[in-house]
């Protein structure tokens, strides 16, 4: 079946059509067309600059842009994206004073009572149990208890994982989420969001063709604010490559 068919078959989870994004005179993001399925897997490459990290944010409306969005069939609704979407950041902007299990507990603010997600002393029961889960997804049980400072960078970015997680989210979204990381740890993260996306989306940003190709079923380029390819990671070659990154190409 030709990979459009396969597409309009799937179950929509995010569908982006002419989407535009400026910052001022500048266009960043020129008619953007994008549909993310479920359980997909998809990289998101490109030089620095491209307006990957850009992308991102407008599909979740934390920039302006104009174009449609849709979330899960309907008209893209912030309310929706907050119950819907989790987003794992490249610096894990997590409260580093606070424990691993306070900083999961964190991502359920949004849920009623939400207001005592502040602190795992004061969160409902169900919060820190749903935490507790989210932490054993990535494998970080024993360390619920231990300050943030006190974690390395591997293990607070499976922290971070966790709070997305722990909102159920139906989609994934991270930002270079291994960036930051030596490339063992980059690869155990890399490796533990792939796993924890399930039948959930992930769409990720990455510079490691590596972790593009071993972690997406699905790559797409950005180059200067367009997509120019968008196909399986199977079907990746280095004529792909080539303009896109020429050092790494040759
Ligand atoms: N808030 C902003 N205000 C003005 N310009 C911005 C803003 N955010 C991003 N830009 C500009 O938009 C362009 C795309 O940035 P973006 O961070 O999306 O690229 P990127 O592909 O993620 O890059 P990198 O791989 O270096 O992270 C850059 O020129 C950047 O300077």
């Amino acid at each position: 079946m030709a990979l459009d068919a396969v597409r309009a078959a799937a179950d929509p989870v995010l569908t982006a059509r002419g989407l535009c994004v400026s910052f001022g005179a500048a266009k960043i993001l020129r008619d953007i067309s994008l549909d993310l399925n479920n359980g997909e897997r998809v990289a998101l490459i490109g030089p620095n600059g491209a307006g990957k990290s850009t992308l991102l944010r407008a599909l979740v409306g934390l920039v302006p842009s104009t174009g449609r969005i849709d979330a899960f069939g309907r008209p893209c609704e912030i309310r929706t994206l907050r119950q819907e979407v989790g987003f794992v950041f490249q610096h894990h902007a997590l409260v580093r004073r606070l424990t691993a299990l306070s900083n999961v507990v964190h991502g359920l603010m949004h849920r009623p009572g939400g207001w005592r997600a502040w602190h795992q002393a004061v969160a409902p029961a169900a919060f820190r149990e749903a935490a507790m889960e989210a932490l054993a997804l990535v494998d970080l049980t024993e360390k619920a208890p231990v300050r943030v400072d006190n974690l390395s960078g591997g293990q607070a970015q499976r922290v971070a994982i966790a709070r997305a997680l722990v909102r159920g989210p139906r989609l994934l979204i991270a930002d270079e989420p291994a960036a930051s990381l030596d490339p063992a740890a980059g690869h155990d993260v890399m490796a533990r969001l792939a796993d924890t996306s399930g039948n959930r989306t992930l769409l990720f940003t990455s510079h490691d063709l590596d972790h593009a190709r071993t972690y997406a079923t699905r790559i797409v380029a950005l180059v200067a604010g367009r997509v120019v390819f968008d196909r399986p990671a199977s079907q990746l070659d280095l004529s792909d490559l080539r303009g896109l990154f020429p050092d790494r190409a040759a």
